[in-house]
């Protein structure tokens, strides 16, 4: 639909109260937009679950990890989830959890939505709509991918509401090709995402091969083809029992094998930090 380039504020530097194991570790300052860096993150139970029966929403990170959760948000151009994510949990997706007084914009949200059931009732889309004098400083609008053959009136419908619709071709099923992240991220001048799950985007991001013969390796991670860079897991001391895995239910093999570069005690929680090999 809008096919202008969006022109983001050059980040802030960010403050040491960052954790220095994420601005240590996680290269998005020199991410640039041709090589835009891809970072996998999730928070799960002992028992590798990321929410209940039927994708209730668990607190499975404490107050530490939420927190660090929020500044990874902030250290990101972008954050994107599943429709169902939006559905189920109905985000705000902000870095609403650091200090005020630093003034960190949040991430722009991304919504993979093949088939562009973004609820116009979505609380990413009131706060846009309901806090103009907050726009790009603590709210930022929602852009909703989706497949290029939803029509035209679906697609007018979700931008008069107040979000962007970016349309993409998808793939055979029917979803937004992993593989063409980092060229729609280019298109759309982000340097780099945080993604967030839920569990059918986490398994086919890990599952992905490569992101493109004429792209050229991650300066800090080395990764040559891997689609994702960065891993960041949080491990909560619990058992859910029935509900939604990190990867759904037969997609556990053809993970992809992990570096491991740093675990950090936060509060209650193990968060350990990952490149892909
Ligand atoms: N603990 C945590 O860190 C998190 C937990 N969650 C939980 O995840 C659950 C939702 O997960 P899911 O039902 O798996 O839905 P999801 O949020 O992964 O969305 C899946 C949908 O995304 C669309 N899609 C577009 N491109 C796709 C692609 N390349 N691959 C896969 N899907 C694609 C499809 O319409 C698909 O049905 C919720 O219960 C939520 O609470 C979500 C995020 C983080
Ligand atoms: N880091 C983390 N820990 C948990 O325990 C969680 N349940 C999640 N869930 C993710 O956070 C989203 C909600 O974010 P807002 O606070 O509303 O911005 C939710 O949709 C999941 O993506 N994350």
């Amino acid at each position: 639909m809008n096919s202008s380039i969006s022109t983001l504020p050059t980040p802030l530097p960010l403050p040491a109260d960052a954790p220095t194991f994420l601005t240590e570790h996680l290269p998005s300052a020199s991410a640039t937009v041709d090589r835009p860096h891809i970072t996998v993150t999730w928070a799960q139970s002992l028992d590798s679950k990321i929410a209940g029966p039927g994708g209730k929403r668990v607190m499975i990170s404490g107050p530490e990890s939420m927190l660090m959760t929020h500044w990874l948000r902030a250290m990101h151009d972008a954050i994107l989830i599943g429709v169902n994510t939006l559905i189920l949990d109905d985000p705000r997706l902000q870095a609403n959890l650091l200090p005020e007084s630093l003034a960190i914009p949040p991430p722009q949200p991304l919504i993979l939505d093949p088939r562009l059931r973004f609820p116009l009732s979505s609380r990413i889309l009131a706060e846009w709509n309901e806090r103009p004098l907050d726009r790009g400083k603590k709210v930022k609008q929602p852009w909703i991918i989706c497949g290029d053959d939803v029509s035209f009136g679906k697609m007018e419908e979700v931008e008069s509401a107040g979000a962007r619709v970016v349309p993409v071709p998808l793939d055979e099923k029917g979803h937004i090709p992993p593989s063409s992240l980092p060229a729609i991220l280019t298109s759309l001048n982000l340097r780099s995402v945080m993604i967030e799950g839920g569990s059918k985007i986490l398994s086919s991001f890990l599952h992905a091969p490569t992101r493109g013969s004429n792209t050229s390796p991650s300066p800090s991670t080395g990764g040559s083809g891997v689609l994702v860079d960065s891993v960041v897991v949080t491990v909560g001391p619990m058992f859910i029992g029935d509900g939604i895995g990190v990867v759904p239910e037969g997609e556990q093999k053809g993970l992809p094998p992990l570096k491991h570069i740093h675990t950090e005690t936060m509060g209650k929680d193990s968060v350990m930090v990952c490149s892909v090999e």
